[in-house]
């Protein structure tokens, strides 16, 4: 029967293909005791067994899928299962206790996970806990005869339906096979919807209870754009969306002509356009969307996609790539920003009531200065080759300003001591995602070389609604005239100090958005490389001088969100050209 959910839609594109169930299979069990023990010993063996060469299939399909660095997460796995300390535990205390095997893999495996858990003092070690936690479920889903879910075994084409994706789950997916993913939470501006973009896969994120409504195998239609989806769509609702997508598939055609042009309105000025990046794989997009710069490289994704923190020398490596592929366009890194929802495993943080309010991003930078200057030199050795700007994080006070600025120079002034070749100019801005600093942008101005404003947070901070909750998404409100004036505010007082502002919010991608933002006078706008032609195919269309009156009507005489929105197609109607 046809169902129809809606929810978020998070990266744009038509997909239908069959749904793959991403979720977590019930591994309850009741302990017990066995009277037939060698039986049940044997029951054990073939379960590991099974497991062994099952992950053998895994390893070989990852590496065919996502290459080598992806699989070689599955050579850990093997050889937990390979160690006798290991299985041969879970088998001598089914024998030894008389109690079943489930009961037996728990007790093993509980004891070793909080044993390296145990060892703070050896990232290393602590991050096998999670190893033995997945070898663990592995052996216990055959123990019970239920089936995990595989997505690095994925060889068709699907559609992953999760309750909720990490950044770890996203980066594994592999783009030939899936064709698009919807989850239960989240919203437009968690990570996990953020890298769908790049990755160009069409998301559908904050259905609120996808995973409930549909069943493996069954067919399903994903329209990223307006966040529909349907399951078991009738055969004209297929023809309908079929020619939708080729309607995008053309459109998509018209703006790859603009691939080689500049960034300039009707009315003659010229913008810059900025990519987001999270790794140095994601320059391809780059490239290929015609991005000018690149506004906002999250390093994190480094530190995430590493076993133990990155070395200088990694790190050098990575941004060096990134400066040369640019070839003297600028590329500003964001240092750090772990916390919120990034964590690394290596580096455990403490358990807090609200991690969002929390201990992360340039708050921990200034507290373990070892990794904060790493990083600052890795980045000013890297700067000889390109055009290097550096922005700092969840900035709350001008004191944390001052204070990374000052670890920055120093750094700078040892490297430059020591005959390092450094770029003579290296701009130092920060982010503006908290409301307390965009109050205060007149004064920050005076002491950056540059804003650009995080979206994201700031609209997170401002209205007081999680940006991945959907249960709080109608507040998240990035019109709000609240938001607006804080923008506008942001933009005036860096060009008061004949500074420059850029968004790197998903906000800067945002075709409502960007009529404002020009009205506003901000100088650059980095988004998710995929929406870089729509953007520039959109500031083509409009006149700057037409949208001034759009931003202070938008900030002084609305009073609501979808005001703004209705203010935004009047004027677009009525100027865009
Ligand atoms: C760009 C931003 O940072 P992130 O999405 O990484 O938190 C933001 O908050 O707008
Ligand atoms: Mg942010």
């Amino acid at each position: 029967m046809t169902k129809t959910l809606k929810g978020i839609g998070a990266s744009d594109g038509i997909a239908i293909a069959k749904a793959y169930m991403l979720v977590e299979p019930d591994l309850s069990f009741s302990k017990s005791s066995v009277s037939e023990v060698d039986a049940e010993v044997a029951k054990l063996q073939k379960a590991i067994a099974t497991s062994t060469d099952e992950l053998h299939v895994i390893r070989d399909k990852a590496k065919e899928n996502l290459g080598e660095e992806e699989a070689q997460v599955f050579d850990a796995h093997l050889m937990i299962l390979a160690d006798p300390e290991f299985t041969g535990a879970v088998e001598q205390k089914v024998k030894d206790e008389k109690i079943n095997s489930e009961a037996a893999l728990d007790e093993v495996s509980t004891m070793f996970i909080g044993m390296f858990e145990a060892m703070t003092d050896n990232p290393y070690m602590q991050e096998r806990a999670a190893d033995v936690r997945d070898v663990s479920k592995r052996i216990m889903a055959h123990l019970l005869g239920v089936e995990l879910p595989n997505p690095a075994l994925i060889n068709e084409e699907v559609i992953v339906v999760a309750h909720d994706l990490t950044p770890s789950d996203t980066a594994q997916l592999n783009k030939k096979f899936v064709k698009a993913f919807v989850t239960d939470i989240g919203g437009r501006t968690a990570h996990s919807a953020i890298m769908a973009r790049s990755l160009e896969i069409p998301a559908v994120v904050g259905t609120g209870k996808m995973t409930a409504e549909v069943a493996a195998g069954q067919k399903v239609l994903v329209d990223g754009m307006t966040g529909e989806v349907i399951v078991e769509p009738a055969d004209d609702t297929v023809a309908e969306f079929t020619q939708k997508a080729a309607d995008f598939a053309a459109q998509k055609a018209e703006w790859d002509k603009l691939r080689d042009e500049k960034t300039v309105t009707a009315d003659g000025k010229s913008y810059t356009l900025a990519a987001n990046i999270g790794t140095p794989k994601d320059l391809t997009g780059v490239h290929e969307n015609g991005s000018e710069a690149i506004g906002l490289y999250r390093t994190e994704f480094l530190y995430m996609d590493s076993a133990e923190l990155p070395t200088e020398d990694d790190q050098f490596e990575a941004y060096k790539e990134v400066l040369e592929s640019m070839d003297g366009k600028q590329v500003v890194v964001r240092t750090m920003d772990i916390g919120g929802d990034k964590h690394l495993p290596y580096l455990p943080l403490p358990e807090e009531d609200n991690p969002f309010l929390g201990y992360r991003a340039i708050r921990i930078s200034l507290d373990r200065q070892d990794i904060f200057r790493t990083q600052l030199r890795a980045l000013i050795r890297a700067s000889a080759y390109g055009n290097l700007g550096i922005m700092f994080p969840m900035i709350a006070t001008i004191k944390e300003f001052r204070d990374a600025k000052a670890i920055f120079e120093e750094e700078k002034a040892k490297l430059v001591e020591a005959g390092v070749k450094v770029a003579d100019k290296i701009e130092v801005g920060m982010m503006m995602e908290i409301p307390a600093a965009a109050v205060l942008a007149d004064q920050f101005a005076k002491e950056v070389d540059f804003f650009s404003i995080g979206t994201n947070d700031l609209i997170a901070y401002t209205m007081a609604a999680d940006r991945g909750n959907e249960h709080v998404s109608y507040l998240y409100q990035p019109y709000n005239p609240s938001v607006l004036r804080l923008i506008k505010h942001i933009i005036e007082s860096a060009h008061a100090e004949g500074k420059w502002a850029g968004m790197c919010g998903e906000a800067a991608g945002d075709p409502i958005m960007v009529p404002i933002l020009l009205g506003m006078g901000l100088d650059e706008y980095s988004m998710s490389a995929t929406s870089v032609l729509k953007i520039r195919s959109l500031m083509k269309k409009l006149s700057t001088t037409d949208m001034v009156e759009l931003a202070e009507r938008a900030t002084k005489e609305s009073v609501t969100n979808d005001e703004n929105i209705k203010l935004v197609n009047e004027f677009m109607d009525k100027f865009s050209k």
